[in-house]
């Protein structure tokens, strides 16, 4: 199969990828904001291995290790972006 053809196949995955992520970002948002609320911590290592267990769990043995790799990257950006918006959140409570 020719490069193109791959890469054709690939371009239509990565916009549905980008929907999805954005979606996600926008209930880690949400979640900001009921942990700012709540005085929840930002992070949570036990959900984080839930999430882990459950992405990897019908995946063969061959892509589990990328799939948890991918799924750390998921909650690090996410997390990188409740913080930002626990800080907007902060900066308009307490504005200098
Ligand atoms: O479930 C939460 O508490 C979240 O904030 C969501 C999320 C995630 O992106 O999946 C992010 C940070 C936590 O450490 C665990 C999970």
């Amino acid at each position: 199969m020719a490069l193109t053809d791959s890469r054709e196949k690939i371009d239509p995955i990565d916009l549905q990828l980008t929907q999805l992520l954005t979606q996600r970002l926008a209930i880690s948002k949400e979640i900001a904001q009921v942990k700012v609320a709540e005085h929840i911590p930002l992070t949570n290592k036990e959900r984080e291995q839930e999430v882990y267990a459950r992405v990897t769990q019908d995946a063969t043995p061959e892509v589990q290790p990328y799939l948890r790799t991918l799924f750390e990257d998921i909650i690090l950006v996410s997390k990188q972006y409740q913080a930002h918006q626990i800080q907007l959140i902060n900066d308009q409570e307490n504005p200098k």
